[in-house]
């Protein structure tokens, strides 16, 4: 028998696994590591975070992933990135490993979820003649795994889109399992590039887990633009001397995505620059301060996940817990109270998971339900050392 596949039934066995999450989101910080001990699975799952932190990515090479994220781009590149960015991502993962002191054969799984380079459900694209969702995430898993000898699974994405859904979002899964309340309706907040969130009804009702619309993708496009030298709105503190323009808000808010029933999903190819550019051309504001402008998009940000979440919670206290680099953000965290006064809010931390390492330990639960649990939620390939 191939001794990996050995390993890997051994795995599926044994009462813990010990998994290596690695998050890369739309909002290109750079690469989020979470070393998991996951004990059991499925609705006997628990986890404990060993080691957590975030590498980030160079300028230059965020700049690269911002270009391949264009309809322009060159096939050269896009090839090339599918290896490097693998190769990249196993260097930071040695490079940690060897700083925690563990060795590579100490851990179990990698779980890779790679850099979406393009997201395309298709009521983004309507009229075009292939009617099924579709989207890419870029970062070889066989790299990975030949390059760390260590299990991987990767791309979790394709597999949810083969079954008819939209590849996104994905946290739902693995926030069941380790938020899931009775007697609270919880609504998990994750806000990166693009915002998104789970909705765990307090009657242990279905869950929801949908995109609201752009989160950090457009603060920090407008912060890179008018403000050279930084890369994000630091705690908002820039929004915060800006007042929000309401007709401008009025346009951005007019997009057709923000009424679309739940759950839907979206990227930076539709919340991009070009679409703020349109909006101020409308109503006249292509000369607004550009405090006001991030003003505006904080307003956005809070209102569209307002939108969303009146949607779907019901009557009663809810509890939002906010994740992601704009839970930092505490001029956006300000207008999210003010969007939805009805719930109490708090981040993730509370919870016993740092609000920057949600998503690397929802990836890695994913692989250790895809290796040792129930078939409906396998999702991502399992490749070989
Ligand atoms: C295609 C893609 O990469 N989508 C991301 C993105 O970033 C936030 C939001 O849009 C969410 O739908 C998803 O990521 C999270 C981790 C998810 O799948 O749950």
């Amino acid at each position: 028998m191939n001794p990996h596949l050995a390993r890997l039934a051994h795995l599926t066995q044994q009462p813990s696994r010990r998994v290596l999450g690695l998050m890369s989101g739309t909002s290109l910080d750079g690469l989020d590591l979470a070393l998991c001990r996951c004990y059991g699975h499925g609705t006997k799952l628990r986890v404990q975070l060993e080691r957590f932190a975030t590498f980030p990515y160079s300028n230059s090479f965020r700049q690269r992933l911002r270009d391949i994220s264009q309809p322009t781009v060159s096939l050269e590149e896009l090839t090339i990135l599918n290896a490097e960015i693998a190769r990249r991502h196993v260097a930071t993962v040695l490079a940690a490993l060897e700083e925690w002191e563990v060795f590579p054969d100490e851990v179990d799984l990698l779980a890779s979820h790679g850099q979406t380079v393009w997201h395309s459900p298709r009521h983004q694209r309507p009229g075009h003649p292939y009617a099924h969702h579709a989207t890419l995430q870029l970062g070889d898993g066989d790299h990975l795994a030949a390059l760390s000898s260590i299990i991987t699974v990767a791309d979790f994405r394709q597999k949810h889109v083969a079954h008819g859904r939209e590849g996104a979002p994905l946290a739902g899964y693995a926030d069941k399992l380790l938020f899931a309340q009775p007697g609270e309706n919880r609504l998990l907040l994750n806000l990166g590039g693009i915002a998104n969130f789970t909705f765990l009804p307090a009657d242990g009702g279905p869950t929801l887990v949908t995109d609201t619309g752009p989160a950090n993708t457009l603060l920090d496009a407008v912060t890179r633009q008018y403000f050279p030298g930084r890369s994000y709105d630091d705690n908002g503190n820039l929004a915060a001397q800006g007042t929000p323009h309401p007709a401008l808000l009025t346009a951005l808010l007019a997009h057709p995505f923000f009424t679309a029933p739940l759950p839907k999903t979206t990227g930076p190819e539709l919340f991009h620059l070009a679409y703020l550019q349109a909006a101020q051309l409308a109503t006249h504001t292509t000369s607004l301060p550009p405090t006001d402008l991030l003003a505006t998009l904080v307003e956005l940000t809070a209102a569209s996940v307002a939108l969303a979440a009146r949607r779907c919670l019901p009557e009663g206290p809810a509890q939002v817990y906010v994740s992601g680099g704009g839970s930092h953000n505490m001029t956006l965290f300000q207008a999210l109270e003010r969007n939805l006064p009805e719930a109490q809010f708090a981040t993730i931390d509370t919870l016993g998971i740092p609000a920057d390492a949600k998503e690397a330990v929802l990836f890695a639960v994913l692989a250790n339900e895809t290796v040792a649990g129930q078939p409906e939620f396998s999702l991502g390939k399992i490749c070989l050392p």
